[in-house]
C-alpha cells in the first residue's frame, strides 16, 4: 500500500535538502572551529577521532545519534504493531543494554590501546593477520548490515510516503551524507549528530503529546488503552495473554526480545563506529559517555514506538468517515487505518502509517525529517567507521606502511566516498531479492553474533586463546548458519526462502546458535589453553607512528608517550595530557562500568518484564498510564542530558567562539585563534 501523502518532490527535497544542507551546516561549523578554537579535521588524527578529547555529554549525544538508525524508529514500531506493549519494551531494553556493557570494553580500550585508531588494530596487535583478517570480515559485515538497514528503512518510508523511487533513495541517502563527512571528520560529525539528536527529540515528543494530549482520534492515554482493549476483541494477538496488546505477556515479544538482544551485542561490539566514539572521547569520561548516551537511548525507541506504533494498532478500531458502523467488532466495520499486511509491517511501514493517519500531510512530512535525520546521523558514523577500518586497517597495514598524513587524509575521504557508493548498492540489491529493513533486522545475530564473545575477550581478558576466539567466531558461525537454515527446512517442509527464512523460530535458532557457539568454544578453549598476555604491545598501538615518514619515525621513538600525527596545537596538548590518566583510574572505571552496566542489564533485562511476563498482567488503565508516563518523563530526561548538558560541559569554548566572533565583526580578524595562547578549549 502506498499512502503518498506528500508529493514526490517532498521525498527528493528531503533526501537530497538534508544531505546538503548538513554539507553546508558541516562547512559552516569547520570554519568557525578552526577560526575561532585552532581544531581543524586537515590532520588524520582529528579528521578519524577528534584528537581523543571530546566531553561526555557530546559523545553520548554521538552515540544516541549513531545508535539511532531507521530501525530504531520503524522496527520498533512494527513489533508494537504486532506484539503490543512487550515490543517497544523488548526493543528498547534489548538494545540499550549493550551500550550500557560495551562502557567495559571502552574503559579497557583506554587502558589497553589507548592509541588505536580501529578496534581491529588490537586485534591484529595481540593476535596477527589471520585473526586481523577474520574479525575484519565480522566488522565490515556489521557495517554493511547496518548501513544497509539503515538505506532500506530510509528508502521504503520514502517511497510509501512521496512515491520516490527506491532505488534513487538507496542512492542519494548516503550521497549527501559523504560530503558533510568528508567535510567536517569526526569532531564536526559529532556536532552534527548533536543536532541532529535535538531535532530527533522534538519531533519525538510531538508526535508523543499528540497522540496521548491532543489526537482528535486518540487524544489521551485512557482512550489509548480503550482502543487498544478493543483492537484486542477485533484481532487478538497470537501468544499474548488475553491476546491483548497491553501485555508484557507476549511468546512472540518474548521471542523478539530474544533475538534483539543478541543481534545488537553484534552490532555494538563489532561496529567500529562505538568504538571510534570511545576513541574519541577523553580517558577520563568514557564510561560515563556510554553509561549515559545507553541510558538516554532508551526513550528514543521507546517513546516512539508505545506512541506510533500503538497509534496504529488503536487506528485500526477507529471507525472511518465511511463506516456504517462506530463499533469495531462489528463485521460491517471501516476503519481508519487497515490492517497491514506481513510485507507492509517488514518494511517498517506502521509508523510512518500511523503519522499520516494522525496528522495528515504535517504527520507524514515530520515523520520523514525525523526519520531522516536518524538515518543521516547513523549513517554519517557508518561511514567515517568503515573509512577508518579501510584506512588504517588495509591501507595503511597492507598497502602503505609508511603513508604520509596527507596520504592517510586522502585514503580516509576515499573511504568515506567508496562506503557511500557500497551503501547504496547494497541497498538496491536487498531491495531486488525482497530482503526488507525487518528481515536484515532479526537475521543480523545470525551472522554476526558468534564473534561477539572472541572480541570482548580479546580487549579485556589476558588469559583470552588466539586459536580459541578464531576458532569460536568461525564455528559459531557457521553453526549459526546451519542452524537457521535448518530449522527453516524443519519448519517449511525443506522449502528455504526469504520468506519462509524470517520466522520467529529460525531467526531465534541461528542468533542463538551463532552467539552461543561462538562464546563456548572461545571460553572453554581460553580456560583449557590460556594465554598469559600483558597488553604492553597494544598499549604501544600508534605510539610509533608506524604511519609516518621514517624521518619522522625516527624523531619520535625518542619521545616514548608522544601522541601520534596531531598538528593542531590545541589537539597535541590536550591528547598528551590526557593520555597520562593514570592506569589506577581507568581501572577503577573499569570497576564501575562492570557492576552499574551489569545491574542495570539485570534491571531492564530481568527485574521489570520478567515479574510482569510471569504474572500475565493486562494493564488496566491506571497501569498503563504509568507505563507511558514513565516513558514521557524519561524522554525528557534523556532531553537534557544529550540535549542541554552538552551545551552546558561546553560552555567555555562557546564563549571563546562567541567572543571571537564579536571581536571580528568590530574589527576583522581580531576574533582569530592564536595558537600561542592555546588554552585547552574542545566542544
Ligand atoms: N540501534 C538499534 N538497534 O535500533
Amino acid at each position: 500500500m502506498s499512502t503518498e501523502a506528500l508529493p514526490q518532490g517532498a521525498g527528493y527535497g528531503v533526501v537530497v535538502g538534508i544531505g546538503l544542507f548538513f554539507s553546508a551546516f558541516m562547512v559552516c561549523l569547520t570554519a568557525i572551529q578552526t577560526r575561532y578554537t585552532g581544531v581543524s579535521p586537515k590532520n588524520s588524527e582529528e579528521f578519524t577521532s577528534a584528537s581523543r578529547s571530546v566531553k561526555p555529554g557530546l559523545i553520548a549525544s554521538g552515540i544516541v545519534s549513531a545508535w539511532t538508525w531507521a530501525a530504531t524508529l520503524l522496527q520498533s514500531s512494527a513489533v508494537a504493531y504486532r506484539y503490543g506493549i512487550s515490543g517497544p519494551w523488548w526493543y528498547a531494553a534489548g538494545a540499550t543494554v549493550q551500550v550500557l556493557l560495551f562502557a567495559q570494553l571502552a574503559a579497557k580500550l583506554k587502558l589497553n590501546a589507548p592509541y588505536a585508531h580501529t578496534w581491529l588494530e588490537i586485534v591484529a596487535t595481540r593476535w596477527g593477520t589471520v585473526a586481523h583478517l577474520i574479525f575484519m570480515f565480522f566488522g565490515l559485515a556489521t557495517n554493511l548490515i547496518v548501513s544497509s538497514m539503515l538505506v532500506l528503512g530510509g528508502s521504503a518510508t520514502v517511497t510509501s510516503l512521496t512515491g520516490m523511487s527506491t532505488i534513487a533513495a538507496c542512492f542519494l541517502i548516503p550521497l549527501g551524507v559523504a560530503i558533510y563527512v568528508v567535510v567536517g571528520g569526526m569532531r564536526s560529525t559529532l556536532l552534527c549528530d548533536y543536532t541532529h539528536t535535538t531535532v530527533l527529540f522534538a519531533i519525538i515528543l510531538t508526535f508523543v503529546f499528540t497522540v496521548y494530549a491532543s489526537s482528535e482520534y486518540i487524544g489521551s492515554i485512557s482512550k489509548m488503552h480503550y482502543l487498544l482493549s478493543q483492537a484486542t476483541a477485533m484481532i487478538p494477538v497470537s501468544g499474548n495473554a488475553g491476546g491483548s496488546y497491553l501485555t508484557l505477556r507476549s511468546k512472540n515479544g518474548l521471542i523478539f526480545g530474544v533475538i534483539n538482544l543478541i543481534g545488537n551485542f553484534a552490532t555494538v561490539f563489532q561496529d567500529q563506529a562505538y568504538w571510534q566514539r570511545a576513541i574519541a572521547s577523553r580517558p577520563a569520561t568514557t564510561v560515563k559517555a556510554y553509561l549515559i548516551g545507553g541510558i538516554a537511548w532508551f526513550a528514543i525507541p521507546f517513546a516512539f514506538s508505545t506512541t506510533l506504533g500503538l497509534a496504529a494498532v488503536a487506528f485500526g478500531a477507529v471507525p472511518a468517515p465511511s463506516s456504517p458502523t462506530q463499533v469495531p467488532t462489528a463485521s460491517d466495520f471501516i476503519s481508519l487505518l487497515p490492517p497491514l499486511t506481513p510485507d507492509e509491517i517488514s518494511a517498517g511501514l506502521p509508523a510512518s502509517l500511523a503519522a499520516a493517519t494522525l496528522l495528515g500531510q504535517s504527520g507524514a512530512a515530520a515523520l520523514l525529517i525525523v526519520l531522516f535525520l536518524a538515518v543521516t546521523s547513523a549513517t554519517s558514523a557508518e561511514l567515517i567507521a568503515v573509512s577508518s577500518i579501510l584506512t588504517y586497517d588495509i591501507y595503511v597495514r597492507y598497502i602503505n606502511p609508511q603513508a604520509t598524513e596527507e596520504q592517510i587524509l586522502r585514503m580516509s575521504h576515499a573511504g568515506v566516498a567508496i562506503f557511500a557508493l557500497v551503501m547504496g548498492l547494497a541497498g538496491v540489491i536487498f531491495f531486488y531479492i525482497g530482503v526488507s529493513m525487518g528481515w536484515l533486522y532479526t537475521f543480523m545475530g545470525v551472522i554476526l553474533g558468534s564473534a561477539v564473545v572472541p572480541i570482548a575477550l580479546c580487549i579485556t581478558w589476558s588469559k583470552a586463546s588466539r586459536a580459541g576466539c578464531i576458532g569460536g567466531a568461525v564455528i559459531g558461525f557457521v553453526v549459526g548458519i546451519a542452524a537457521w537454515l535448518g530449522v527453516t527446512a524443519a519448519y517449511n517442509a525443506g522449502v528455504i526462502n526469504v520468506t519462509t527464512s524470517g520466522g520467529n523460530y529460525e531467526m531465534l535458532a541461528g542468533n542463538l546458535a551463532s552467539i552461543g557457539v561462538g562464546g563456548i568454544v572461545a571460553v572453554v578453549a581460553s580456560l583449557l589453553w590460556p594465554e598469559n598476555y600483558d597488553f604492553v604491545a597494544t598499549r604501544a598501538i600508534n605510539t610509533l607512528g608506524a604511519h609516518k615518514k621514517p624521518a619522522e619515525v625516527a624523531e619520535d621513538t625518542e619521545d616514548e608517550k608522544k601522541v601520534p600525527n596531531s598538528s593542531a596545537l590545541t589537539v597535541s596538548n590536550a591528547t598528551t595530557q590526557d593520555s597520562k590518566l593514570d592506569p589506577v583510574g581507568l581501572e577503577e572505571a573499569f570497576r564501575f562500568a562492570a557492576w552499574s552496566s551489569v545491574i542495570m542489564t539485570v534491571i531492564f533485562m530481568i527485574l521489570i518484564p520478567l515479574p510482569l511476563f510471569g504474572a500475565s498482567t493486562i494493564f488496566s488503565t491506571t497501569g498503563f498510564t504509568v507505563w507511558v508516563v514513565v516513558g514521557i518523563l524519561w524522554t525528557f530526561c534523556s532531553a537534557f542530558a544529550v540535549v542541554l548538558y552538552p551545551l552546558w560541559e561546553s560552555r567555555e569554548a562557546l564563549t571563546m567562539i562567541t567572543k571571537g566572533m564579536v571581536k571580528d565583526i568590530f574589527a576583522k580578524g581580531s576574533g582569530k585563534f592564536v595558537p600561542a595562547d592555546v588554552k585547552e578549549v574542545k566542544v
